[in-house]
């Protein structure tokens, strides 16, 4: 994967950015339009991987978080799949931009300095744009993997999807709709089975990258 993302590495955004001592051992890096199904399958993932080893790292987390205060808003309702969230979609994108045209490993960085981090397995929930797919490949690419979390407009319409201009036409949901050669395309329309045997590979593969 090539990796310009413009950002300088220094001591604290290079491989041991984290709080941990040792870098990651696998890190799974997650896109998809909303309500494909990231959190679901990242939760998933990390519900057979267990805690201890697998941290869920959002880069929307820091962001929401700084917007939350500076807004006076509140965090866990921003955090969960609420209406609350939509409301401020759009403002938290132009925020969130405005951020990451000035630095565009701003967030990844942060996400990456978390208490999760400690753990060896990475799972990135939500990379939007090729700069947070660069960031990865350039500080940890030695042992990231990209996967492409997608459903059919109809399947995310039953979740409660509404298409929205401004949002749905946007880099935040566009931005990697072409130009990443996926290592893992995962289909999110059906049924739990079909979503277990896709899943599989990928589980087969974090855990040879753990060793066990
Ligand atoms: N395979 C699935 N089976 C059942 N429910 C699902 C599945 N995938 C997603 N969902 C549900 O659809 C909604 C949107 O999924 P979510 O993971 O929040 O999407 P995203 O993070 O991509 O916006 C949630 O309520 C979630 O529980
Ligand atoms: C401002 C955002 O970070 C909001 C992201 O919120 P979520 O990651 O909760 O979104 P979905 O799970 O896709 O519904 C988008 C951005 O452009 O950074």
């Amino acid at each position: 994967m090539a990796a310009p993302d413009g950002d300088s590495p220094s001591p604290s955004s290079s491989s041991s950015s984290s709080s941990s001592s040792s870098p990651p051992r696998c890190v799974l890096v997650f896109s998809g339009k909303r309500k494909s199904g990231k959190d679901f399958v990242t939760d998933s993932l990390r519900g057979r991987l267990g805690g201890d080893v697998c941290a869920i790292l959002r880069l929307s987390g820091p962001l929401k978080s700084q917007f939350a205060k500076e807004h006076r808003l509140q965090l866990d309702k921003l955090l969960d799949a609420s209406d609350y969230k939509e409301r401020y979609r759009g403002d938290m994108i132009r925020w969130g931009e405005a951020r990451r045209s000035a630095d565009p490993g701003f967030f990844c960085r942060l996400a990456t300095q978390s208490d999760g981090a400690r753990c060896p397995v990475w799972l990135i929930s939500d990379a939007r744009r090729r700069s947070d797919v660069d960031w990865f490949a350039r500080h940890h690419g030695a042992v990231t993997r990209t996967v492409r979390v997608s459903a059919s407009d109809d399947t995310r319409r039953k979740r409660g999807w509404v298409f929205t201009p401004g949002i749905d036409d946007m880099e935040s949901e566009c931005g990697l709709d072409s130009g990443v050669q996926w290592d893992w395309n995962i289909r999110n329309d059906g049924s739990d089975g079909d979503l277990d045997s896709q899943l599989q590979e990928i589980l087969s593969h974090v855990e040879l990258q753990l060793g066990s």
